[in-house]
């Protein structure tokens, strides 16, 4: 008989946006996710929406407002750095502090919540290292300094350095953002594949919307006016695609499932 498939992440009424001494601004109420293991997730929305802070509040870089994140069925309140290193592993689109460290040093350093005090590699973290250095192309690179690298071939670095972490959940903040189409396919590709091939949770957000409509199992679509979280076939069915964008600028295809410039432009 078939198992039914986990649920990895599941909120209940879960508020976002930020507090200073001076006010709380909230970015987005009533936040409702219920995701099984195993998928690839699109976060969608406008510029300023509040995808960002969502990955944050998701991976407790920031607090919720309000409401309950459960990672894995555990509170992520009640998650430690170290045992949270070892569910989800976060790649963000900033660029890293200078610093001297090669290529290598910086995708190994995603074993360090395995490895030793002082960072000991065993042969298991190095095959791990290996796969992540071939599994996105870029074993070429290894000996390069970080600072060296393109935008590009930073994205990418940092996708290797997450696949060492070896979690089951890889959260991504438009992680296309600085590669062109070839990569961009390229990575979210590689993205799919690890969902559907090895059972990771991957939650990307991103502007490319026509390729998350193709590649996606799960879309998470931000508005002003409202979140919802589905399957991407039961989402384009129920119209729902069309709350994202201005339909006189973008309108939404459904035969072909794809966004296009409308008419009316
Ligand atoms: N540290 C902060 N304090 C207060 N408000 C913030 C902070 N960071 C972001 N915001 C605001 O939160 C809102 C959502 O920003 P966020 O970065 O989450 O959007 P986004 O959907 O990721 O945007 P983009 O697609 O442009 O990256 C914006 O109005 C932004 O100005």
């Amino acid at each position: 008989m078939k198992q039914p498939k986990k649920h990895i992440l599941k909120t209940t009424n879960l508020s976002i946006g930020y507090t200073s001494k001076k006010q709380v601004s909230v970015i987005a109420t009533d936040l409702s996710i219920n995701l099984e293991a195993g998928n690839l997730v699109c976060l969608l929305g406008k510029n300023g929406i509040g995808k960002s802070t969502l990955l944050r509040t998701l991976t407790k870089v920031q607090p919720a407002l309000n409401g309950t994140v459960l990672i894995d069925q555990k509170n992520l309140d009640n998650l430690t750095n170290i045992e949270l290193s070892k569910i989800m592993s976060l790649v963000l689109t900033e660029r890293l502090p200078d610093s001297s460290l090669t290529v290598f040093e910086l995708v190994a350093l995603g074993r360090q919540p395995f490895t030793n005090w002082i960072g000991y590699l065993t042969n298991k973290d190095m095959e791990i290292i290996q796969m992540a250095f071939k599994k996105t192309n870029t074993s070429h690179l290894m000996n390069s300094k970080c600072y060296e690298l393109s935008d590009g071939q930073l994205q990418k670095i940092l996708i290797a350095r997450a696949l060492t972490q070896d979690t089951p959940i890889i959260v991504l903040d438009e992680p296309t953002a600085h590669l062109d189409l070839h990569h961009t396919v390229n990575t979210f590709s590689l993205l799919k594949n690890l969902a559907a091939e090895f059972n990771k949770t991957i939650i990307v957000s991103t502007h490319e919307a026509n390729l998350a409509l193709q590649l996606a199992d799960e879309l998470w679509l931000m508005s002003s006016s409202k979140f919802i979280s589905g399957k991407t076939d039961i989402l384009i069915e129920n119209n729902e695609l069309e709350l994202l964008f201005d339909s006189n600028l973008i309108s939404f295809n459904k035969a072909l499932k794809q966004f296009s410039i409308s008419n009316s432009f």
